[in-house]
């Protein structure tokens, strides 16, 4: 059983076994974290337990759209990817999908290597070779003024939601794992230290600072053109790692990508 299991899932309808609702799949390079720059296959799921008012995959949170897939046709089509041996689980929240794990079990059986990312609210037992977990500040709450679709309907659940101690710890002693701050400026900075303070008192692992990383918030070349620096600096003055969104540097805001 997941730790947090306060999923709004999309129902897997019209097939039979394991299924996942996806939004998109598609072959790139990994453009956030510590595996930035390799080739892997993106298997984008749809449906969210949150509502960043920022989310840059609108389609799998506040608008989800989705064909059902079978694992097996999701295994063939990541297949069909000949060169690619890194597979990416993503969003929308994957975790909120029972097969989201029959789907890893397979990956792994083929030898592929696998990272979820995922927003930290929920743990699973699955073989993932990177959990890329990145918990959601305040900045992220859809506020009535910041709201991209309604006027703030979400704002109270999100605050409940986003941070789960239990499952944090978790994730981080079960999996090789980074956390990936989305950061929106310098305001941003004290409640990442506080929330690592209880991540490092909660899991029993150790959490160095370079598996800690920020990334500028922005889903266009414009927005971290005018942001990304002031990231990098705080990178440096507090000592985490910087992560670039390189898939946004080379193809801005196209679809898969
Ligand atoms: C769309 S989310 C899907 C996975 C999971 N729901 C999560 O939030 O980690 C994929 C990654 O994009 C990041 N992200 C989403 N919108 C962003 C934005 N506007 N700027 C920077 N990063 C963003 C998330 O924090 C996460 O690391
Ligand atoms: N190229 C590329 N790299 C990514 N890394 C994490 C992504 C995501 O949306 O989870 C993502 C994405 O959407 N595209
Ligand atoms: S948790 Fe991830 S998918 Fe969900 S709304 Fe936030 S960024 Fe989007
Ligand atoms: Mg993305």
């Amino acid at each position: 059983m997941p730790v947090s299991s306060t999923a709004d899932e999309q129902p897997a309808d019209d097939v039979d076994g394991a299924a996942l609702p996806v939004n998109e799949l598609f072959y790139s390079l990994q453009g956030e974290g510590k595996l930035t720059g390799t080739p892997s296959v993106f298997v984008r799921t749809s449906g969210c337990n949150l509502r960043c008012w920022f989310c840059d995959s609108y389609h799998t949170s506040w608008e989800p759209t989705h064909a059902t897939m079978s694992v097996d046709d999701i295994v063939e089509e990541v297949q069909s990817h000949d060169d690619a041996d890194h597979v990416v689980l993503t969003g929308g929240e994957p975790l909120i999908h029972d097969d989201a794990v029959t789907l890893l079990e397979q990956l792994d059986d083929l030898g592929y290597h696998t990272t979820v990312e995922t927003n930290g609210t929920i743990h699973r037992d699955a073989p993932i070779d990177l959990a890329s977990i990145s918990p959601k500040l305040a900045s992220s709450t859809p506020t009535p003024e910041k709201d991209p679709k309604g006027d703030g309907e979400w704002a109270d659940r999100h605050e409940e939601r986003r941070i789960d101690l239990d499952a944090l710890g978790a994730l981080v002693d079960d999996y090789n794992a980074q956390l990936k701050f989305v950061v929106t400026g310098p305001d941003d900075l004290p409640e990442i230290e506080s929330l690592l303070a209880d991540v490092r008192s909660t899991a029993a692992s150790r959490i160095p600072d370079s598996d800690v990383l920020l990334m500028p918030e922005g889903t266009t070349r414009d927005e971290l053109d005018a942001r990304r620096n002031e990231v990098a600096e705080l990178a440096m003055e507090y000592g985490y790692r910087y992560t670039p969104r390189l898939h946004v540097d080379l193809w801005n805001d196209a679809p898969e990508t």
